[in-house]
């Protein structure tokens, strides 16, 4: 667990963050650089969806304080507020009706799926939206550097978070161990 002070918008970036929502879903995001996000759920409605290249907007609020904001092919929206100083987040997600009624379709590697994404979009009903604001605690943040395919490159497996929390999952070069 890094343990350094964010200060800059260059602080923030190639950040690696598990954390907890207030509701008991657990996440696992990666600010992979100023444009763009990757992610892993490992709990909550759709625990085991994984998503990377998510093109997303990232700024600096104020010293320490990041807001990113983001759509999905799935029509779901996000805005996540950072203070990893405070090691605390607050995430708002809503989901289009159709996410809260078949979670399981985007559950998946979404890469490789996002026609099915696009077509059950259209498909299924968007309103209303399920939203969920919620806060969250930090329970890991690594300093992987921008660009690291190998932070988010596999579907999550039950004990992921605790190997990563542990040290057992990345080297001292913040590449995958046992790839
Ligand atoms: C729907 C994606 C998503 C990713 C990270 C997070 O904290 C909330 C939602």
């Amino acid at each position: 667990m890094t343990e350094k002070t964010f200060k800059t918008l260059a602080d923030f970036l190639g950040t690696h963050f598990i954390y907890t929502y207030a509701n008991g879903w657990e996440y696992e995001w990666y600010a992979k650089n100023d444009h763009t996000v990757d992610y892993r759920i490992h709990g909550g409605m759709v625990a085991g969806r994984w998503v990377t290249d998510q093109a997303a907007d990232i700024v600096m609020l104020t010293a320490g304080v990041y807001k990113i904001s983001w759509t999905e092919p799935t029509g779901t929206d996000v805005a996540l507020d950072f203070m990893p100083n405070e090691k605390k987040l607050h995430g708002t997600i809503f989901f289009p009706k159709w996410v809260e009624e078949h979670p399981e379709i985007t559950v998946t590697y979404q890469n490789e799926h996002i026609t099915l994404m696009e077509e059950s979009r259209e498909k299924y009903e968007t309103y209303p939206k399920l939203v969920v604001p919620e806060f969250a605690n930090i329970t890991y943040m690594g300093a992987a550097g921008q660009n690291n395919e190998d932070v988010i490159s596999e579907a999550p497996y039950a004990n992921m978070p605790d190997d990563i929390r542990n040290g057992k999952y990345f080297d001292e070069n913040y590449h995958r161990i046992n790839k």
